[in-house]
């Protein structure tokens, strides 16, 4: 995919305890994707990687830059996972946004997105500040299944909304722009979100989501002794869509978790309940999209924001296999 990304895919690396399925790890079995056409989708289908490097949407947002190195801090932490067993990815490059063209860089990256879904790949973006979520949703859709009608639904796990209503484009505002998006093609807006933090949230936000329909669950109901609940809130959403775009701000989790992200969170959902969710996600057979936002590994403590992102990514990805 060389002629849609601005930064091609490198070789990964990392510690090698010798030849064999026994010592695999991530980084002996992701394959650089190059050609234009990605491969037609096998099976299982191919998990393909996407770097969107952009911070421009937390910057115009008023937060802490730094997510543009987000991509490179994942593919090293996810580089060294051990596997039980086989899984099938590509790494297609990164999406890159630079001099403030945050806007150019979701249309790339939806093209990026939109090229995979229609070779039957599942995309797994990495950001980047949420920004990305606008543009990992242009892909799916303007994808050949959307545009045949298919219900699409978007499960934010996010202590925010990121329905902010300000005109220009920013880490607040994707879904509020995908709302638009939706009206705008007659399609239905479905947007669900676990982990809703009440004081990181102004009462203007928490009536544009009910004005839009917006299924949330509060950060303090989805503790572990809340997991009947939560399965029900996902389970719910799942029976409502037919292609479900999943999408992990890191601050959903709690700030001792997850330290390295623009506003960490006082409160937090456990990554139990995270990976939980993961889980169920991954098994429905609607997982046809998902992108992991917000690191900023400038502010990460020993790394462990990258790494926890890295294990609900592995096991999202093996869990599908
Ligand atoms: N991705 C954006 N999230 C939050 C940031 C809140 C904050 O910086 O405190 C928002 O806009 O609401
Ligand atoms: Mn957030
Ligand atoms: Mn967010």
């Amino acid at each position: 995919m060389t002629g849609l990304v601005d930064v091609t895919p490198e070789p990964w690396s990392g510690r090698d305890d010798g030849p064999g399925a026994e010592h695999v790890r991530w980084h002996h079995v992701v394959r650089p994707l190059v050609a234009d056409d990605p491969p037609a989708a096998d099976s299982p289908a191919p998990t393909t990687i996407v770097g969107f490097a952009s911070d421009e949407g937390v910057r115009r947002n008023k937060g802490r830059t730094g997510a543009a190195t987000g991509p490179g801090a994942l593919r090293r932490a996810l580089a060294p996972m051990a596997l039980s067993g086989p899984i099938n990815v590509f790494d297609a490059g990164d999406v890159a946004v630079t001099d403030g063209e945050l806007e150019a860089g979701q249309e790339r990256l939806g093209r990026v997105v939109g090229t995979l879904l229609d070779a039957g790949h599942l995309p797994l973006v990495l950001g980047g500040g949420h920004a990305v979520a606008y543009g990992s949703f242009l892909g799916l859709a303007r994808s050949r299944a959307a545009q045949a009608g298919a219900r699409l639904g978007v499960l934010n796990l996010d202590a925010h909304f990121d329905l902010r209503p300000d005109p220009v484009p920013s880490s607040g505002t994707p879904f509020r722009q995908i709302a638009e998006h939706e009206r705008a093609r007659g399609a239905q807006f479905r947007y669900a979100v676990l982990g809703i933090s009440q004081p990181s949230n102004t009462r203007v936000l928490f009536d544009t989501a009910d004005a839009l329909g917006v299924r949330y669950l509060f950060d303090d109901a989805c503790s572990v002794a809340d997991f009947a609940v939560v399965d029900r809130f996902v389970d719910a959403f799942l029976d409502d869509v037919d292609l479900l775009y999943l999408t992990i701000d890191l601050d959903v989790l709690p700030a001792a978790v997850a330290p390295g992200v623009s506003a960490p969170a006082a409160y937090g959902v456990p990554v139990e309940t995270v990976q939980r969710v993961c889980d169920r996600v991954a098994r429905s057979g609607r997982l046809a999209l998902c992108d992991v936002a917000e690191l900023n590994p400038a502010l990460d403590i020993d790394g462990r924001t990258a790494r926890t992102a890295a294990r609900l990514l592995h096991r999202i990805v093996t869990a599908r296999a």
